[in-house]
């Protein structure tokens, strides 16, 4: 599991590292780790040519000692003072060290045409302007610098790239593009949230020694090797019904095809044994696609409500199915909602409940239930939720008190009271019809093996994310294939955690 911590658990880890080391240790550390990298990007690429981006904070200075260790091994090195105050504002120690290696120095404010023109011939930027200390945008004079860098430049943000909010709270469209960040001993959660994801580029971690085992994160992102950890595998004394009964409560005659869809992953994700509820044309291509399901209602530990489900206009022949679906969402099991099923929720349930809405459904849904409590809140746009997506994942969980996986090209996972936890493993090519429908049958799966939400959501995403990228294999996919791929991946991730070294 990757872990991001807060800014303020950072500094609380780095005081406490802090006590026990010479003054100076640390930032030696992420200068040291930082120019290791930075050599490596430069050897890879065969340039020559280094500019810092240096600004007045800690920063700056990892960015000036690492810029000096670069100089050292022989590297054409320059810096770019863009702290208000000039060369005065930065660490004097630093500066020097920079200097005495050979660095040249521009201060922006004194020259901008010279500083551009250097950062314009730079083979790699390294982007000491703010890190963790950062507010959100760039000042006009280093938004104009960075833009002078080269297409073909590397630019690694020194632990987080400039102009983002270190907190990936809000967006900013203001901030330095990284290619690779450079981060010390943990994650921060502008690396992992939609917000900064994108600008952060590669991560990399360098290990300083801030001991953040007993540390709360703020957000998580499983990795493969969780597969192994999380998987529901059975033991020899399983039955079809201990490993977990799912009813399916999905398609319709308008939308048949999503009862496959959902069943399909179901059954591929290897659920001990599935119903299905639907009406009579879904009902007949459920028969043929997934054999192994059982028709109609029946004891489950577990339901998957919604994909294909046309609530909000019933059809004649589908007032049992919507009944059905009905009774799942008052019922005391855990229950997963998604698409035509959400039409459905309208607060808390008393059982572990996964609502899967993408920017749309949210949008419409919190519009929904947030004129309900609060009598005349405004309606929530889809760009809203675009705008700020964990925030309004974080209202929808709050107001109902369930699991919300909010769907995007990096997945949120929320619940009350857990740290975020963000996936990002699938190909843009999973943005296509019926994907949904495949994630719902993975997570009714777990759910109905025993899974808490929380898990079971975050750990659906990452298979389905990672069995469509085999699908895909770069180029395009369809849904029933990646609801066909769940199978191998599964069996692949769960034999990596097998021989994986204990
Ligand atoms: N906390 C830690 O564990 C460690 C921190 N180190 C480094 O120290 C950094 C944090 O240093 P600081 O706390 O000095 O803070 P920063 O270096 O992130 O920057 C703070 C300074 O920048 C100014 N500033 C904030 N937002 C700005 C913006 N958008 N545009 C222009 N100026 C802005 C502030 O007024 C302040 O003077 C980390 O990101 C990391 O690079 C490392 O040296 C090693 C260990
Ligand atoms: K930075």
């Amino acid at each position: 599991m990757i872990r991001a911590h807060s800014v303020e658990t950072v500094r609380a880890a780095e005081a406490q590292a802090m006590a026990g080391l010479p003054e100076g240790e640390l930032m030696q550390r992420a200068a040291g780790g930082l120019a290791e990298v930075a050599a490596a990007r430069l050897e890879d690429s065969e340039g020559s040519t280094v500019v810092g981006l240096v600004g007045s904070g800690d920063n700056g200075g990892d960015t000036l000692y690492a810029v000096a260790e670069l100089a050292d091994a022989g590297y054409a090195c320059a810096v770019v003072v863009l702290a208000d105050g000039g060369r005065d504002a930065l660490r004097q120690e630093a500066l020097e060290t920079a200097e005495d290696a050979g660095t040249i120095v521009h201060v922006a404010a004194d020259d901008e045409e010279a500083a551009t023109q250097v950062v314009a011939e730079a083979d790699l930027v390294l982007d000491g302007i703010v890190g963790i200390g950062g507010r959100p945008g760039l000042q006009p004079r280093a938004a104009r610098l960075v833009d002078a860098i080269d297409d073909d430049a590397w630019v690694i943000a020194v632990d987080v790239a400039s102009g983002l909010d270190p907190s990936g709270e809000t967006g900013e469209d203001d901030a330095v593009w990284a290619d690779e960040t450079v981060t010390f001993s943990t994650a921060k959660p502008a690396h992992l949230l939609p917000a900064g994801e994108a600008a952060t580029g590669r991560l990399t971690v360098v290990d300083i020694g801030l001991d953040l085992s007993e540390a709360v994160a703020a957000v998580e992102r499983l990795d493969y090797d969780d597969v192994a950890l999380l998987w529901p595998v059975p033991g020899a004394g399983d039955d079809k019904y201990s490993r977990g009964v799912l009813g399916v409560v999905a398609g319709s005659e308008a939308y048949p095809g999503a009862a496959v869809l959902t069943t399909t992953a179901a059954a591929e994700a290897g659920v001990g044994m599935l119903r299905y509820v639907g009406s009579p044309t879904p009902v007949g291509l459920v028969h043929a696609a997934v054999p192994e399901a059982v028709i109609g209602t029946g004891q489950v530990q577990a339901w998957a409500v919604g994909p294909g489900l046309p609530a909000e206009e019933p059809e004649p022949s589908g007032h049992s199915q919507l009944a059905a679906a009905r009774v799942a969402l008052a019922s005391d099991l855990p229950v997963v909602v998604d698409a035509g099923g959400l039409e459905l929720v309208d607060g808390p349930r008393p059982a572990p409940t996964v609502l899967t809405p993408h920017a749309g459904e949210l949008a419409r849904l919190l519009t929904r239930l947030g004129q309900g409590s609060a009598g005349s809140a405004p309606e929530v746009t889809t760009d809203d939720v675009g705008a700020d997506p964990l925030a309004h994942a974080r209202r929808l969980a709050d107001l109902t008190g369930a699991t919300v996986l909010l769907k995007g090209a990096t997945t949120l996972v929320v619940t009350p009271g857990h740290p975020v936890r963000s996936q990002a493993d699938a190909p843009p090519w999973l943005a296509t019809a019926g994907a949904g429908d495949v994630l719902t049958g993975v997570i009714g799966a777990l759910l109905a093996a025993g899974l808490e939400p929380h898990d079971a959501a975050s750990l659906g995403a990452l298979v389905h994310g990672v069995a469509a990228d085999r699908v895909s294999g770069g180029g395009p996919l369809r849904a029933l294939a990646v609801a066909h791929g769940i199978r191998p991946t599964v069996r692949d991730l769960l034999a990596r955690g097998r021989t994986a070294p204990v």
